[in-house]
């Protein structure tokens, strides 16, 4: 049996067995199961053709990736905010490689990817499902685009098909560290009541693991699922704006209703509606922080900042000196700041320094080694002279 067959017979079980408390254990146990053979199937064919992935070079301070049904106008958002054209046309399937631009927004340059269509059944194998998922993991923010008018039911499958491939959208890893100890058998601590799980239930999430000598230490009120994707460990937490494209095929009031919704955007290509909105809740989301570098005695370039993800490179000075050259964190001495991160402006501050958006940044440095060996060659140097002198003075006065 292959493993896509293995995972809908637990599929098939799942939906079978009832809910209820008799039947919870069962059911995490079945949830293990699953996780695993999905895994399995995550992971690249170990013989045979890899199957073209769609490696594009990544490029600007942060990438974003649009992910939708065929045909809800993916390659319409991309040709409209970028200088690429991708193609446009009402038939389905019209996008079937991955097609990057770049958004000059703000001074920063965001590279969005324009994908093909995918469709139910997609982390299976469908179309070319799986390859563009795994363009969604490493992507700083996910476009989910929709169509205003089959939105619901294409969210709520798109959704499930980035799930089963590994992807959390808008949520934070849980809470739970597990380290490995000598005791021979799984300690569990909480620090906060748990009303979803309860200890024979992971014990038996555990035990179908086979990992059996472990401390459990949990922060938060966690599920069955939460833990599974602890121990699995290959999750990918992704952000992620829902995009409702084609407006203009909906009522105004509808409209309205789900311009309030947190993470939603509601735009029409067709109308060029809201477009610059999109810009700004892409900007929001991505929560990119521009520090701008100032050489001394001299104004800083404020077309041409250092980004900062909060997120993946941390907000420290180390990041923008990492960020400029490779030895500039051993040559570092101090930097002065002006701008929101600090208490006093200017501030002269070190390495950890916390940045805010708009910083500006004066970075003093130490004598390079290049610069220190000069300096010990030249001093030897005279001290050699100085010997040769005094000899010269000795032999004079003999
Ligand atoms: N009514 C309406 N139609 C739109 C809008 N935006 C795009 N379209 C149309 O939707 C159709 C599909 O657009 P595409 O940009 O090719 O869609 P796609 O998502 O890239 O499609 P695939 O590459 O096939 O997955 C085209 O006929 C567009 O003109 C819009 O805001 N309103
Ligand atoms: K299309
Ligand atoms: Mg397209």
């Amino acid at each position: 049996m292959g493993l896509i067959e293995k995972i809908k017979e637990i599929e098939d079980e799942m939906a079978r067995t009832q809910k209820n408390k008799a039947t919870e254990y069962h059911m995490g146990q079945l949830k293990a199961k699953l996780a695993k053979y999905r895994t399995q199937l995550l992971e690249p064919p170990k013989s045979g053709p890899k199957g073209e992935g769609f490696e594009v070079q990544k490029f600007g301070n942060a990438r974003v990736c649009m992910i939708g049904f065929p045909s809800v106008g993916k390659s319409t958002i991309l040709s409209t905010l970028t200088k690429t054209q991708s193609l446009v046309a009402a038939y389905e399937f019209t996008t079937l490689t991955c097609i990057p631009g770049v958004i000059d927004y703000k001074d920063a340059k965001i590279q969005l990817l324009d994908l093909p269509g995918i469709i139910e059944g997609a982390s299976e194998g469908r179309g070319r499902g799986r390859q563009v998922i795994a363009v969604a993991k490493a992507c700083d923010l996910v476009l989910m685009v929709l169509e205003a008018d089959k939105a619901e039911d294409q969210r709520r499958k798109l959704t499930l098909e980035l799930d089963k491939m590994g992807i959390r959208l808008n949520r934070k890893k849980p809470d739970v560290t597990i380290t490995p100890n000598k005791s021979g058998m799984v300690r569990i601590t909480s620090t906060i009541k748990l009303t979803k799980v309860d200890e024979k239930l992971i014990k038996n999430i555990m035990q179908e693991y086979k990992i059996h000598n472990v401390d459990i230490l949990i922060r938060e009120d966690i599920t069955v699922d939460d833990l599974i994707d602890i121990i699995e460990g290959n999750r990918k937490y992704v952000k992620c704006l829902y995009v409702f494209n084609k407006i203009d095929k909906i009522s105004i009031e509808e409209v309205d209703e789900i311009a309030r919704r947190k993470d939603h955007c509601v735009i029409s290509c067709n109308l060029k509606l809201n477009l610059d909105f999109l810009l700004e809740c892409m900007w929001d989301k991505l929560d990119l922080v521009r520090v701008y570098t100032k050489k001394r005695g001299n104004q800083p370039d404020f077309s041409d900042p250092i980004v900062l993800s909060n997120d993946r490179n941390g907000l420290m000075v180390r990041s923008v000196c990492a960020q400029i050259h490779r030895e500039l964190v051993d040559e570092f001495k101090f930097a002065i700041v002006w701008g929101r991160s600090c208490k006093f402006n200017p501030q002269k501050v070190g390495l950890n320094h916390v940045l805010a958006d708009e910083d500006v940044l004066q970075i003093y440095k130490s004598k390079t080694k290049a610069q220190l060996a000069k300096q010990n060659k030249q001093l030897k140097g005279t001290k050699h002279d100085r010997k040769k002198e005094e000899k010269g003075d000795k032999s004079s006065k003999k």
